[in-house]
């Protein structure tokens, strides 16, 4: 019998179970035996649903009370010097959390220890926290989490197959803890490790299952070679155990005989992302060896065109047979878990949808499909080729509006109409801004305040009116506040806003909205994508009230502000039936309209934020001229529009500007602020390297941390930006915006950095 499986099961739990169970424990208000209890509970519901959908294994391990890299690191005792003076009773889990949010040690008096680095695992908005290995690194089994989890599902009666990172994507993903070595260097010392968690692993279970999603990388020739060497190690080790190696988020083409040289008995593609390798890799890959196929996207919640999927499985079946796995693309972690708990989406784009459970569902079909003949699920392929085709046929996916609109977009659209050098003169202008001009970059505090009037509109329990007023209010504050601590450029402070996508969304046309999609951004946080559905236009302006009131109230320019089409796509789930670009283009036009509303209603500077543009860059360097590209079409359509006078900022933070400075110099915004101030301005010598021409905020100081910065720190950092960007082009600004921050710590913080610009304005000055 062939089989159906998944590659792990979303953990965050259907109404984030894990984090209540988290925040609680945190918090002192539930014991650790309570969180024990709670993880065991969301694991059950994991298997429960897995064997529910027919699956042929349970998948164990992929269930985490932080983050599955996390439990790598731990796993190997992978744990930095200056977490290892615990002493504690579960001293196992006080120093897991500890590396994770870096408090201290529960009941110690020491100071706070920083938590080890968290970064963006491959190109999902999921992260995760990177291990930091010495030079020397000792590893050794130091968690029981595996064989616990497996002995778990065994005793409920289980089929589990765990599944484990495997040993050099662990060893990518991980970061030199002082000066840079070759972490190839440890493999040596890391495989026997692995080969001992697979000969500890219970004679009950057949299949291990070793994640290598790097193999869908382009990987140095050195990590290339050490492929082999150390699969024939833990193949070793395996005793009558099969190991299947799972790849994803892209191809394995370009490493495909690498693959093929593993003496293992199967492997994963990611048939969703690379759907073109899906024929070769079944050409060259032994057919007595497992190929597992991923068909269901896991990165997406569109339903699967099952009879589609069929149609390219069935010949590869005819010569596997019971070789051919069938599974989602990925780990479903980065779907939400069920739909059947959405009851206010609407029927018709319910029925579109395939949520983790029903992933599971899919994944099953197919399965059953090619083992017993399609005739044996036919009621359900029916339905599904019947809801394919609504979406397919339904008018709610297709507005003619925006498709002209899309068809007749010019070049020209893609320019502002002068050169920057001209525009800045005209800027000058009109908004006759000081040297160093002081500014932020757009959010000041959400108190609980705010979040509750914002709540109880939602919900109806406040008027419109009402509503209005209060938001109104708060402006009014924000403004005043701006206009004591002297600043030059200000902004309304973005109160109306839960979340920078999720506002916009709501005002667009082909937005929908879930009641419980969360899926896990870290530890205890989720976020709640928007879907896009349908073609994406604006019915009316969005933020222009707002921006008008808040300029009304002062003589100061006042800065509009919106979301950029690329982060908006990236922080959303989007269709699958067009290309991304179409999508983020149809974004960029409903923007640029909302840029000249905002021209007419007197607003001179206009703030596009792109904080998501790098992460959307793709994994391999073929790919990413192509999306650079787009993306960058798409930034300058929704600001091509505004008139030279009008100041076009942009926002980056979390970036890696190295790869990208040509594309963001080719934005073209006049002003662009950027996160520098954790890597104490480094950042900038690639600017200046490159010789960016336009104006540049970088951070002054982390918004991230409540510290206060002094002046003399900022005062330092600006003029270390100073040393790499002449004065006149220099702006002062924080490095994201303040919305997790408290009041009093932001009007100290603001202060000092206003009172810098002043004496260094002084100080260039007299130049
Ligand atoms: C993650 S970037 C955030 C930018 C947004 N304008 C803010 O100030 O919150
Ligand atoms: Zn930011």
């Amino acid at each position: 019998m062939s089989i159906a499986h998944t590659l792990g099961f979303p953990r965050f739990g259907a109404h984030r179970e894990l984090k209540q169970a988290l925040e609680r424990f945190w918090s002192g208000k539930s014991s650790l035996a309570e969180l024990l209890e709670a993880g065991k509970a969301i694991r059950a519901a994991q298997w429960s649903a897995e064997s529910h959908a027919g699956l042929d294994f349970v998948t164990v391990n992929d269930f985490s009370f932080y983050d599955h890299v996390l439990d790598a690191s731990a796993m190997l005792g992978v744990v930095p010097a200056r977490f290892r003076d615990a002493k504690a009773a579960d001293a196992d889990l006080d120093v897991y959390f500890r590396m994770a949010r870096g408090r201290s040690q529960a009941g110690s008096s020491k100071a706070d220890v920083p938590a080890c680095e968290m970064t963006k695992w491959f190109d999902t908005n999921y992260h995760y926290i990177v291990p930091e290995l010495e030079e020397n690194q000792h590893f050794a089994i130091s968690s029981r989490k595996l064989f616990d989890e497996s002995a778990e599902a065994l005793a409920a009666g289980y089929r589990p197959k765990p599944v484990i990172l495997g040993p050099l994507t662990f060893l990518w993903l991980s970061k030199s803890a002082g000066k840079e070595f070759d972490r190839l260097s440890l493999l040596s010392r890391l495989v026997p490790v692995y080969e001992e968690v697979l000969r500890s692993l219970d004679a009950r279970i057949e299949w291990i299952q070793l994640d290598e999603p790097i193999l869908a990388l382009d990987l140095p020739q050195a990590w290339r070679t050490a492929f082999p060497q150390t699969y024939q190690a833990l193949a070793r080790a395996t005793q009558n155990r099969k190991l299947l190696v799972a790849t994803y988020f892209g191809g394995i083409l370009e490493n495909l005989e690498i693959a093929t040289a593993l003496p293992v008995h199967g492997l994963h593609i990611d048939a969703v992302r690379a759907p073109d390798q899906l024929d070769q890799v079944h050409q060259q890959w032994p057919r007595e060896r497992v190929l597992s196929v991923g068909m269901i996207d896991g990165r997406n919640i569109w339903r699967t065109n099952l009879n589609e999927a069929l149609k390219k499985l069935q010949p590869i079946y005819k010569e596997r047979g019971d070789q051919l796995w069938i599974a989602p693309s990925c780990s479903l972690l980065h779907t939400p878990v069920d739909l059947n708990n959405e009851t206010r989406l609407d029927e018709e784009l319910k029925s579109w949808l395939a949520f983790a459970v029903q992933k599971l569902e899919e994944t099953h079909i197919l399965k059953q499909a090619l083992a017993s003949g399609p005739d044996t699920v036919r009621a359900a392929l029916d339905a599904n080729a019947h809801a394919i085709e609504s979406r397919r046929r339904s008018p709610r996916t297709r507005n003619p509006l925006v498709r002209n609109r899309i068809a007749n977009i010019t070049d020209a659209m893609k320019r502002r109409s002068q050169a920057y050098a001209m525009r800045a003169q005209a800027q000058r202008e009109k908004l006759k801004l000081p040297l160093l001009p002081t500014t932020t970059i757009g959010s000041f505090p959400q108190t609980a305040e705010i979040r509750s009037i914002r709540r109880q509109y939602k919900s109806g329990k406040i008027s419109e009116q009402d509503y209005v007023k209060a938001m109104r209010h708060e402006i009014e504050q924000v403004v005043q506040k701006q206009t004591e601590l002297d600043l030059d450029v200000l902004v309304h402070g973005e109160p109306e806003r839960n979340d920078m996508v999720e506002y916009f969304g709501e005002l667009l046309e082909g937005f929908a909205f879930t009641q419980n999609g969360w899926v896990q951004s870290y530890g205890s946080r989720g976020v709640k994508p928007p879907i896009i559905y349908g073609d994406v236009s604006r019915p009316a302006p969005m933020t222009v009230e707002w921006i008008r009131f808040a300029q009304s109230l002062t003589s100061r320019p006042m800065k509009g502000m919106l979301t950029g089409p690329v982060t908006i796509l990236q922080w959303s789930f989007v269709r699958d039936d067009q290309p991304r670009s179409d999508t983020a283009f149809q974004i960029a036009l409903a923007l640029r309209n909302e840029v000249s509303d905002l021209e007419a209603a007197g607003i001179n500077v206009i703030q596009i934020d792109e904080p998501a543009l790098r992460e959307g860059l793709p994994l391999k360097a073929s790919q990413r001229d192509a999306y650079l590209k787009w993306a960058v079409d798409a930034f300058r359509l929704s600001s091509g529009g505004a008139a030279p006078s009008t100041q076009i900022h942009t926002h980056m933070c979390y970036a890696e500007f190295n790869e990208i400075i040509e594309s963001i110099a080719a934005l073209d915004a006049d002003v662009i602020s950027i996160e520098s101030s954790r890597s104490r301005m480094e950042l900038l010598e690639v600017f200046q390297r490159f010789e960016y021409p336009n104006e540049i905020g970088p951070g002054v100081y982390d918004i991230h941390s409540p510290r206060v910065p002094s002046k003399e720190e900022i005062s330092e950092l600006l003029h270390a930006a100073a040393r790499y960007i002449p004065v006149s082009r220099l702006w002062v600004n924080p490095d994201c915006g303040l919305k997790t921050r408290g009041w009093p710590e932001v009007m100290e913080s603001l202060a000092n950095m206003v009172a810098v610009a002043k004496a260094m304005r002084a100080e260039y000055g007299k130049e």
